[in-house]
């Protein structure tokens, strides 16, 4: 059983991705960022690199793409919240983006 970011975790470790756009998901313990990219070859070939990170993880995205635009939640089904495999698969996807 994977478990919850602890309170304290949630000030150190969400905070940093809560500056850089990402932001807490509407009635969900999830967070959730839209990237927008150049066109659509951009915005898929992000999807593709995110999806070898989540496979390394097994931990995958909530996802939807139209066009330049990915929308992105994240949250740990196991966890039925947020835990530690959220915030690392948001850092790897900002490096990605
Ligand atoms: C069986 C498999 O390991 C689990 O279902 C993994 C797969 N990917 C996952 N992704 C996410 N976001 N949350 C999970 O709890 C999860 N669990």
């Amino acid at each position: 059983m994977t478990d919850k970011l602890t309170k304290a975790e949630r000030e150190t470790d969400l905070a940093p991705l809560l500056q850089n756009g990402w932001s807490l998901a509407d009635g969900r313990d999830a967070i959730a960022k839209t990237f927008v990219f150049k066109d659509f070859v951009e915005a898929f070939g992000f999807m593709t690199r995110a999806a070898l990170h989540a496979e390394k993880l097994n931990h995958h995205p909530e996802w939807s793409n139209v066009y330049k635009t990915v929308e992105v939640v994240l949250t740990t089904h196991d966890a039925d919240g947020l835990s530690a495999k959220d915030v690392d698969l948001a850092k790897r996807m900002d490096a990605l983006a």
